[in-house]
């Protein structure tokens, strides 16, 4: 998927809404528990609820990997499902990967070629010649993390190094690297404050912001500052959608959550306009 046609969609939802799919077998309804493929099922049931008010979908790798081989599975059937029912979604791959070259090759070829995921999310720690084998794929998208949304963050990414905190190194380095226009960055909403300095440096960059909901991000902060001439903001809710209830009716309460996200979307599309 090419970023105007992302733009095209997100005005055309009125949404710029990624709804995370981060299956924990523990948290999902009982009755779920009771079909073949619970992981592949609950999916679909979300997926069904929302398409509609959600440019994207973001599967967190690790809760498909955490259950092996069926996790793997249940991961293939959910994308295969997203690509021939809603091709106009946006699938992003949040797996945080990055390695020597010819590793990431691999990597690349394992989400953008086999599993046909049109973005995934790399770690920066590596340098270019780690990022570089994702790039190389056209119209895919390489999402880098910049500033997380975690405490960590702290740790390492706004630590000093010559002069300058190291997220934003980060984008300042990463940004003319060959074919950044297919390249996003990970910037947590609990960060909004730090939005206005990173647009001075990525003005036109598409961003994946992680923490609204669960992790007590604000929509409007980040819009605030986060928003560009494109948009430019894919904000994801994960748990504060899928698991907004455990009953029978788990799939009308997501949808019902992504709406009250989506018409708060509509309404800051509304006044860009
Ligand atoms: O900085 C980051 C990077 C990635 N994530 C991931 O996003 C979702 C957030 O889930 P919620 O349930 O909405 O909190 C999850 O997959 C994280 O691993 C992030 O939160 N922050």
């Amino acid at each position: 998927m090419t970023t105007k046609q992302l733009v095209d969609q997100i005005w055309k939802k009125k949404s710029f809404l990624c709804v995370g799919l981060d299956v924990d077998l523990n948290k999902v309804p009982k009755h779920i528990l009771e079909t073949e493929d619970p992981i592949f099922e609950f999916n679909k049931k979300i997926i069904d609820a929302t398409h509609h008010l959600a440019v994207a979908y973001k599967p967190n790798i690790a809760f498909y990997e955490a259950y092996g081989l069926k996790g793997w599975k249940s991961l293939e059937k959910t994308i295969q499902y997203l690509n021939t029912n809603h091709p106009e979604v946006f699938t992003i791959a949040d797996a945080k990967r990055g390695d020597i070259g010819n590793t990431s090759s691999m990597y690349a070829k394992a989400f953008f070629e086999d599993l046909e995921f049109d973005s995934v999310t790399v770690a920066p720690y590596m340098g270019k010649d780690s990022i570089e084998p994702f790039l190389a794929f056209e119209d895919k998208h390489t999402i880098m993390l910049a500033l997380t949304s975690n405490q960590g963050a702290f740790d390492f990414q706004t630590k000093m190094v010559d002069g300058t905190e190291l997220y934003k190194q980060v984008l300042d380095t990463s940004k003319d690297w060959k074919n950044a226009d297919n390249l996003m960055y990970v910037v947590g909403a609990t960060k909004a404050e730090y939005l206005a300095d990173i647009r001075s440096i990525i003005p036109d960059s598409f961003l994946l912001v992680p923490g609204v909901g669960a992790q007590g991000g604000n929509l409007q902060d980040v819009c605030k500052y986060g928003i560009n001439d494109q948009i430019g903001l894919l904000i994801n809710s994960s748990r504060g959608i899928i698991y907004a209830s455990d009953g029978l009716d788990f799939d009308m309460v997501a949808g019902e959550k992504a709406k009250e996200l989506q018409l708060q979307m509509a309404e800051i599309l509304d006044a860009k306009k």
